[in-house]
């Protein structure tokens, strides 16, 4: 058999009793619903350049060296468990949103200071032509998969692990931009040019997003979050036509799949992240769609957040990633307010109300983190 045809046979599912027992399962508690002891906390990048030990494995290896070495993926994803063993109530495995778009044929680069490069960005729609179709997922980022794998061999039950994706429009807009933006003009300047190749576009960006979403759950992943990073960047109209079409279909596409394979995997709880999308609390928390967790950026007022989704789906979120650089007592101040508004006892996961910075003291996450374990045992005791 030739190497090529050995990659492409399909990755095996992996189910929970293929891993060992799961010992905090905390986070998965407050996805059913469920009222739980103390408040779940993980962050989003908890892996990453604030932390010496990844700085010091990323001197040695290039970025998608490390996503794409299941080994390296594993050791980075593992970093912030082991240092602040304890205090997380979660894991997520480390990779990048953009690998999507690699699958799909495009180059990305990561550069130093600058953060994702595109050579060859999508001009016009001609540019379309370039990508691949029929893209085999189990080929083309099976790497992701066996690092899954992996890392929950590694964690041994300590923690839930996530697996995530970009959402459609936030890779689109990365694919036109080719690379960071201020403006997003370009992309932007798609939707109104183009409309129906910026579909046809969303559309088969979504389609690789939903395999390789069933991918990771079959890999071992417990929980699932889709980050539409750039989802603010568009009016309520504009989301309405170009991104909620695509991230509603996520949900219910991937359970089907994994019904398919087993009903237990269909489980799976997911997360929406749709940064600045004030406007579209209400129409990504219905039952039809099927988000579990809606995750809120820190310009959210989380007792009005609440008032609007309703009781039947948990919150993630929303501490302003800038607290991280206030005294810790502060950080501490903060923490329970924003508790006391969430509310300790269920449907709520705290987090960031985006990602770690480069420059974080790592030690003021670690305050950050005792805050809200401390904060919540003793509100729930
Ligand atoms: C938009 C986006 C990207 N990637 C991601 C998003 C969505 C979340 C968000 O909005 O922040 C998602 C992502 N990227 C990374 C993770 C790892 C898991 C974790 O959260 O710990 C996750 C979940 C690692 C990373 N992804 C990146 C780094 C740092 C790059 C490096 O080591 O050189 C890490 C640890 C690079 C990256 N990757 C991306 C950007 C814009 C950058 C540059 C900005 C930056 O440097 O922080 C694209």
């Amino acid at each position: 058999m030739s190497e090529t045809a050995q990659i492409s046979t399909p990755y095996p599912a992996h189910l929970d009793a293929d891993f060992p027992p799961l010992k905090n399962d905390l986070i998965l508690r407050v996805a059913r619903g469920e009222d739980v002891e103390r408040i779940p906390v993980w962050i989003m990048r908890q892996a990453g350049r604030y932390l010496p030990e990844f700085r010091e494995e990323r001197s040695k290896h290039d970025f998608f060296t490390i996503c794409r070495t299941p080994e390296l993926a594993c050791l980075v994803t593992l970093q912030p468990i082991d240092r602040y063993e304890g205090l997380l109530d979660a894991s997520i495995i480390f990779s990048d949103i953009l690998v999507v778009p690699q699958a799909l044929g495009l180059e990305v680069q990561m550069l130093p200071a600058k953060g994702p490069h595109f050579p060859e960005p999508l001009v016009d729609p001609s540019h379309l032509a370039r990508l691949k179709k029929d893209v085999n997922v189990d080929a083309e980022l099976r790497y992701v998969f066996e690092a899954i794998t992996l890392t929950r061999q590694k964690l041994d039950g300590r923690v839930p692990l996530f697996g995530f994706v970009g959402a459609p429009w936030t890779l689109m807009a990365y694919m036109i931009e080719g690379g960071g933006s201020k403006t997003l003009s370009k992309a932007k300047a798609w939707l109104g040019q183009w409309p129906e190749e910026s579909k046809e576009l969303l559309q088969r960006v979504t389609d690789v997003v939903v395999d390789f979403l069933v991918g990771q759950a079959k890999a071992g992943a417990q929980l699932l979050q889709v980050f539409d990073s750039w989802a603010g960047e568009l009016s309520p109209a504009q989301f309405n036509e170009f991104s909620l079409p695509y991230i509603q279909q996520i949900p219910t596409r991937v359970r089907a799949a994994l019904r398919e394979i087993d009903p237990t995997l269909a489980k799976i709880p997911m997360v929406v992240f749709a940064r600045g999308a004030h406007y579209a609390l209400e129409s990504l928390s219905t039952p039809e769609i099927g988000y579990d967790i809606i995750s809120l950026d820190w310009t959210m007022d989380p007792v009005a957040s609440r008032k609007r989704v309703g009781d039947n789906v948990s919150l993630q979120g929303n501490a302003d990633p800038s607290l991280l650089y206030a005294p810790k007592e502060t950080i501490k101040k903060e923490v329970a307010v924003m508790l006391e508004k969430f509310g300790t006892k269920r449907r709520y996961i705290a987090n960031l109300g985006h990602g770690m910075h480069p420059d974080h003291d790592p030690e003021h996450l670690r305050a950050f983190l005792e805050a809200i374990r401390d904060v919540s045992s003793e509100r729930n005791s």
